[in-house]
């Protein structure tokens, strides 16, 4: 079967301009070079199929959140991209602003990691659950209202608020933050994307919540069969939903691999660290810190925290080597 979002050698790199370097580096080296190339991504590949789940994971700055932009062409003027992101087929690089517009929320939704950023504060619920309606046009002149209403009311239910119409008439300041990511989530899936982003969907949120859109989320797949990139440092929460977990660092994918192959058996040495750092197996943190993005090290980027590295390792970047739909990006791994 044909993948649903193919993104092959995907590079995503910004150049910090000169002012940005001086207040960074004021108490640093003074004599650093002035216009900085930061490469948040490097040559990045993976496929997401049809109705499947694929968790992206890895430690604060590794790139995943650039990644979820890239898919829906929200990066910053300054971001330069190369690679393809393929969705059916078609490179959504290579769309016009128009045509992409077309693909959001329609095609490709995202939720964003803050529902109070993302909600408009003087519109009301309703107002701006049926927003996608009115991008997309949609509606039918004959029908428009009522339609809209429906479905607003309906997705609404989904997220499990069983009274739609009093909420319609609320503001985001009347909610709380739990409230908020459910309209978030029902704006998003509105249109019933194929591909739904979800960035740090759980962050903030208390652990009750947590198991809420946990399973506000499973619902959603089994209802409307779409595809899931999760993006979220909450590594039960990805055990549970994901069915694939690509695991990056330092803007690489390191690892990938179903769900209970990678927590049972991890492979690469850092993905390993990350599972010994959760408080269930001991708080063991990993050694050192990621590499600056603007001057990784040379061969492995993981080398300087890894513990079994050779001379090999030091010089020769290691390749994503695949087999049995895993892959890992280590010499030495078994
Ligand atoms: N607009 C930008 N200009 C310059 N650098 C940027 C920009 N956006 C992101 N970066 C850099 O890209 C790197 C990756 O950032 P990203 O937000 O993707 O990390 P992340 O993995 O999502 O982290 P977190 O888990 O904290 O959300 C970071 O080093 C960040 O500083
Ligand atoms: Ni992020």
């Amino acid at each position: 079967m044909n993948p649903l979002l193919e993104v092959k050698d995907l590079i995503v790199s910004f150049q910090e301009n000169e002012t940005e370097n001086k207040n960074k580096n004021k108490n640093e080296d003074k004599n650093e070079d002035k216009n900085e190339t930061v490469t948040a991504v490097s040559c990045l590949s993976f496929s997401i199929r049809e109705k499947e789940t694929l968790a992206l994971v890895g430690e604060t700055g590794c790139g995943k959140s650039v990644v979820a932009h890239a898919i829906m062409r929200l990066l910053p003027p300054e971001s330069r991209v190369k690679g393809a992101i393929e969705f059916r087929g078609k490179n959504l690089l290579e769309m016009s602003e128009k045509e992409m517009a077309k693909f959001r929320g329609k095609e490709i939704s995202i939720i964003f990691q803050n529902p109070s950023l993302a909600l408009n504060p003087v519109y009301s619920i309703g107002h701006q659950l049926a927003e996608p309606f009115r991008i997309h046009g949609q509606e039918k002149k004959k029908e428009k209202g009522n339609t809209t209403l429906s479905k607003v009311s309906g997705a609404l239910k989904r997220v499990g608020f069983s009274n739609p119409h009093e909420y319609m008439g609320y503001y985001p300041s009347w909610c709380s933050g739990g409230m908020n990511q459910r309209f978030l989530i029902a704006a998003s899936t509105m249109l019933d994307p194929a591909l739904l982003i979800a960035d740090e969907p759980s962050k903030g949120l208390d652990r009750d919540r947590v198991s809420e859109l946990e399973n506000e989320l499973k619902n959603l797949k089994e209802k409307n069969e779409n595809a899931l990139l999760l993006i979220s440092h909450d590594l039960g929460f990805v055990r549970r939903l994901a069915d694939r977990v690509a695991v990056m660092y330092a803007g690489e994918i390191i690892e990938i691999a179903g769900p209970s192959s990678l927590f049972e058996s991890p492979r690469h040495p850092y993905t390993r660290g990350l599972l010994n750092s959760l408080p269930e197996n001991g708080f063991v943190p990993i050694p050192g810190s990621s590499p600056p993005l603007s001057n990784p090290p040379a061969g492995c980027r993981f080398h300087p925290r890894c513990r079994i590295k050779e001379k090999r390792c030091m010089q020769e970047h290691p390749e994503l080597k695949e087999s049995n739909g895993s892959a890992v990006r280590c010499f030495l791994c078994p």
